[in-house]
């Protein structure tokens, strides 16, 4: 395929999605939207309902979606050996826990067909500690491809392959998810936690320690992000941002000019305990802020989903 031809149509057909929590149903719908014939399993006793009751929202943030129409392409059950059976792709969302995935794995593999590429949405762990007891014909197919949440909604996904993983299949992994309209970014070498949500950690260590330290409320601070840093990375990332903060000079000049007191200020960045008593003012903050509970989770995750499907509008084909 030329470097510059985008594939427009995924060309795996019946994906298995494991695990349907809040990535897994986000999954099985943007699948689903895209004409993919979907095998949702989960242990959970209210898998049926869960996943009838969760695509309504789930349609509403997908352009052109309807719940009905997404759920006639999603088949549910409780079983793993039937779900993984004849599909090209498998998309684990299980607990983030390593021998967790290893195990689950190990039994996908022994059901889902020889040449079915098998995914991770994993926040952190790598393909490799993943793949570790596996044989090298299954680890080949093995790599991490980490959505941001929700996944229908935020372009990203981290394309982390194993020391193991063949290139063919991060090849036709990368393909897949472009023609489900995402942005898969393939990372160069397994760290943990990937570069998203290693920025992330960076961003709510600092985030929590202002907080703590009483200099700004946890709504505060989510202001300060959203007038500034937030909306300037929907347009800019932080290397372009510093390159264009240095005027006609660019990056050169901001780092001659504003690198030393950036690289000064790097030392006095907090470095707060998660303790009882931290986790006990960032929970009273947030939920002050945002409510609690499944009617203030409806609302807010509708509400980010309405605003980021605007910026995504808005940006539409600028040249990036
Ligand atoms: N929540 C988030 O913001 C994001 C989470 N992720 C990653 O996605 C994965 C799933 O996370 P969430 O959806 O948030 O978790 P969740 O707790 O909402 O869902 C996990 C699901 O796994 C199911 N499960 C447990 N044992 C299972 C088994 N043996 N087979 C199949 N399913 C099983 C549970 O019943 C549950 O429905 C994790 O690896 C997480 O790191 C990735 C990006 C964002
Ligand atoms: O924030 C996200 O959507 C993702 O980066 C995640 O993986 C999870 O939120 C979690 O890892 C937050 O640390």
């Amino acid at each position: 395929m030329a470097a510059a031809e985008k594939p427009r149509v995924p060309q795996w057909t019946t994906v298995a999605v494991v695990g349907a929590g809040t990535i897994g149903l986000s999954w099985a719908a943007l699948f689903s939207a895209h004409g993919i014939r979907v095998r949702v399993t989960d242990p959970r006793p209210d898998l049926a309902e869960a996943v009838r009751e969760a695509m309504p929202a789930l349609a509403a943030s997908i352009p052109g979606s309807d719940a009905e129409d997404l759920l006639s392409r999603i088949r549910v059950t409780g079983d793993l050996a039937e779900a993984v059976d004849g599909v090209q792709l498998v998309q684990e969302n299980g607990p983030e826990r390593l021998e967790f995935k290893q195990e689950l794995f190990a039994e996908i593999a022994r059901h889902a067909p020889a040449e079915a590429v098998l995914a991770s949405s994993s926040s952190g762990i790598i393909a490799s500690d993943i793949a570790a007891e596996l044989p090298d014909d299954v680890a080949a197919r093995l790599l991490i491809a980490h959505p941001f949440n929700p996944p229908q909604v935020v372009p990203l996904v981290e394309i982390v392959p194993g020391q193991r993983s063949a290139e063919r299949v991060i090849e036709s992994t990368m393909d897949f998810y472009t023609a489900l309209g995402k942005t898969p970014v393939r990372l160069h070498k397994e760290v943990s936690g990937f570069v998203a949500n290693r920025l992330q950690s960076a961003i709510m260590r600092e985030s929590i320690s202002l907080v703590l330290r009483g200099v700004v409320s946890a709504e505060e601070l989510d202001t300060v992000m959203k007038a500034s840093l937030g909306g300037r990375y929907a347009t800019v990332g932080p290397f372009e941002s510093f390159h264009l903060g240095g005027g006609p000079g660019g990056i050169r000049h901001m780092m001659a000019h504003l690198g030393v007191g950036m690289a000064a200020r790097w030392k006095e960045l907090g470095d707060p305990e998660l303790d009882d008593d931290a986790i006990a003012t960032i929970t009273e903050q947030t939920e002050a802020a945002y409510g609690a509970g499944p009617d203030a989770y409806r609302e807010r995750c509708e509400l980010r989903d309405r605003k980021h499907i605007a910026i995504k509008s808005a940006l539409g084909d600028i040249e990036n």
